[in-house]
């Protein structure tokens, strides 16, 4: 049996490589670095746009049962983030469909065909108001499966990049709260970085927020802000929301934003609301209860400099202890 062809891809990054050499050197540099990140299996580090201040709007919506509402709902939101001088704005989890099982398969959209009607509301929405847009999320469906899916989109409309959620809530605190995302929904491949024009954002769904590794691995990729779209639950919501926003920010010296729908007494699925953006000291830049509300901050980038000065903590770890290993002596 003749070999498979191998495709070997550096063979035209060679190519390329050479002709950039002769013709502009500084762009060689650039291609090198990323040829070498490309070897070493990590990501090119493109340069990060540069300090700015960002007036952020995170919208908690209100979630009904009724599509065409959320997509109004949203719309007019994103509307009124930008009326009052939002360049980021931020949706909740599964904004345009009830948290339910039930509803996951029903509401769901092909992303990437060209009939998402929440796909192409929200990009219309981005490119006429000319914000960032960190979509929230809604089902995705993708062949046989579905997923729980942030959509990023940029000022002129263009979809950035895609979150799936990681880390599937899958809870059972007998007599409180029960639920199964994996009954209906799949976990995304990985992490996802994407460099916009409010700065370079590490994007998690809700309960992808209890994995702190996830968290340092945005920031040790030159994240300024992890962004978590969510809907806690009236058990775990009151006590851990606002503290594992803050752990991720104090832990890592960065800003965080939860996004969460407001609490619609009528739904199966109570969400504890609490939308909140963290400072890189873990300070609460703003909050707000459950109702349905647009909360706004002024996120400043320099912080991230002046705090990771007064304290140097990636540079203070002691990596050669933190292994998972006992010690033998
Ligand atoms: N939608 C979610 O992932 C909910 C996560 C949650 O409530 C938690 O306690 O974690």
């Amino acid at each position: 049996m003749p070999a498979a062809p191998i495709k070997i891809a550096g063979a035209s990054a060679l190519a390329a490589a050479l002709a950039v050499a002769v013709s502009r050197p500084r762009a060689m540099g650039r291609l090198v670095r990323s040829l070498v990140a490309r070897a070493a299996g990590t990501s090119a580090y493109a340069p990060l746009p540069p300090p700015q201040k960002v007036k952020v709007a995170v919208c908690q919506l209100h979630v009904t049962a009724d599509k065409a509402q959320n997509l109004q709902t949203a719309k007019k939101a994103i509307q009124d983030a930008a009326a009052q001088g939002a360049k980021l704005v931020v949706l909740p989890e599964m904004w345009n469909c009830p948290y339910s099982n039930d509803s996951f398969p029903t509401y769901a959209e092909d992303i990437e065909g060209a009939h998402s009607i929440s796909v192409n509301m929200l990009s219309e929405a981005a490119a006429e108001t000319g914000v960032t847009l960190i979509a929230g999320s809604i089902p995705e469906r993708c062949g046989d499966r579905l997923y729980n899916t942030c959509c990023v989109f940029n000022s002129r409309g263009k979809l950035l990049a895609k979150h799936r959620k990681v880390h599937l809530f899958d809870i059972d605190i007998p007599g409180k709260i029960t639920f199964k995302e994996s009954l209906t929904l799949s976990p995304g491949p990985g992490p996802t970085v994407v460099d916009t024009e409010a700065g370079r954002l590490g994007i998690g769904i809700c309960y992808d927020i209890r994995f702190p590794e996830l968290a340092q691995l945005y920031a040790a990729r030159g994240c300024q802000m992890l962004v978590y779209p969510g809907a806690f639950n009236m058990t775990t919501g009151p006590v851990h929301w606002e503290l594992l926003a803050r752990a991720r920010a104090v832990d890592n010296q960065i800003f965080v934003i939860t996004c969460s729908p407001a609490r619609n007494p009528s739904s199966s699925y109570q969400a504890w609301g609490h939308s909140t953006v963290v400072g890189p000291f873990a300070e609460i830049l703003a909050t707000t209860g459950h109702d349905p509300t647009i909360i706004y901050a002024d996120v400043d980038y320099s912080q991230l400099a002046e705090r990771r000065a007064n304290m140097p903590l990636a540079q203070q770890k002691r990596h050669d202890l933190y292994a998972l290993l006992d010690r033998t002596v």
